[in-house]
């Protein structure tokens, strides 16, 4: 940590495992820096370790494997700027560790399943996203990695997904009702059958009528635009590139929509679609490409993940901003 923060600013970061989170991380170190933030695993409140969910057939999705009191009563002590002294979930043994001493920062980012799950947990956010990943793409994501680097079957990693769905959909899924933003990745829609799953349909749902949240658009603020940029300036192959701005309703609230669908040939030309777009909480004219480019190496960088997880950190930082200041401005009016 830097300086001692006047103002902690809490930032949820929701989702299964192997979603994208971990790279979304890396991408708001980028933004932040290091030094300046700081990650709380929520495995760590797990409350019961490895063999004893295995024991009673409770897993680790399920909020009876996990400690919302201690979580809420420390996020909470985090964000009035104490210290905590935070429990560690072991991943290699299964089991928990002794706990280690946590300070406050300016950033504090508590990512993992259940950031949005716990009312009071959930009230005590400055700013969250959800990572909404359909079965198709997080199979094909997590069959590649598991494999890859695991060295895991088929057959086990499939097993290992479906074993997960019916506690995803009871516990993690319904928190998307609650994020600020939602990046939803799907098929694409521009190859009939898709079965490679490398091609991408990507959509951000940004909630309206939040304080100081001031969603991103395409063109024209509050109209329905569909628009295909390939040709001189944007440089497409097989199958193209389309874009989508709109409105919708979702669980009951009005969300603005942007959509990507397809992949970038050449990430220096992503400025052509950052300069149609307002509203990006960039500080100049092609920051969002230049933070794409700095990582183009992250999984998702050639497409709408990476593009969207960038301007989503970009409204982070904006959140972050906005809070500093007022709380400054309240400092010199006592
Ligand atoms: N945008 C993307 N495009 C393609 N593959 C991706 C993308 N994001 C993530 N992946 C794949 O999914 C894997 C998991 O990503 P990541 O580690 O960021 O997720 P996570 O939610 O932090 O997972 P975990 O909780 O299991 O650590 C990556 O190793 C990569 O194979
Ligand atoms: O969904 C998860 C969050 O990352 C893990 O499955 C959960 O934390 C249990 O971990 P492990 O499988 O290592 O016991």
């Amino acid at each position: 940590m830097t300086t001692k923060p006047e103002r902690v600013v809490l930032i949820g970061v929701a989702g299964d495992s192997g979603c994208g989170k971990s790279t979304f991380l890396r991408r708001l170190i980028d933004l932040f820096g290091e030094e300046f933030m700081t990650v709380i695993c929520l495995d760590d409140y797990h409350s019961l370790d490895r063999k004893q969910r295995k024991e009673t057939g409770i897993t680790a999705l399920d909020p009876r494997a996990n400690n919302f009191d201690l979580m809420y009563e420390q996020i909470k002590a985090l964000k009035e700027g104490q210290t905590i002294n935070k429990p560690i979930y072991n991943h290699e043994t299964g089991l928990i560790d002794p706990p280690e001493i946590v300070k406050p920062n300016h950033i504090v980012v508590v990512e993992g399943l259940h950031p949005l799950y716990d009312e009071r947990v959930r009230s005590l956010l400055d700013f969250s996203v959800y990572f909404d990943i359909s079965d198709e793409v997080k199979i094909a994501w997590k069959i590649q990695r598991d494999m890859a680097e695991r060295g895991h079957r088929y057959e086990d990693v499939l097993a290992a997904i479906n074993s997960r769905k019916p506690d995803f959909q009871k516990y993690i899924e319904p928190q998307r009702e609650f994020a600020d933003v939602v990046l939803q990745v799907l098929p694409t829609n521009l190859i009939k059958d898709d079965t490679e799953r490398k091609v991408l349909r990507v959509r951000m749902l940004q909630r309206e009528g939040k304080e100081g949240f001031e969603p991103a658009y395409l063109f024209d603020e509050g109209s329905t635009i569909n628009w295909t940029p390939c040709g001189r300036k944007l440089t497409c192959s097989y199958p193209g590139m389309q874009l989508y701005y709109g409105s919708d309703v979702y669980y009951g609230r009005y969300v603005s929509v942007l959509e990507v669908d397809g992949q970038f040939d050449n990430l220096e030309e992503v400025i052509y679609i950052e300069t149609h777009l307002s509203n990006t909480s960039t500080k100049y004219q092609g920051e969002l490409t230049q933070l794409l480019l700095q990582h183009r190496e992250y999984p998702g960088s050639n497409n709408g993940t990476g593009f969207f997880q960038v301007l989503t950190g970009l409204k982070m930082r904006a959140a972050y901003e906005r809070l500093t200041a007022k709380e400054a401005k309240l400092a010199v009016q006592v």
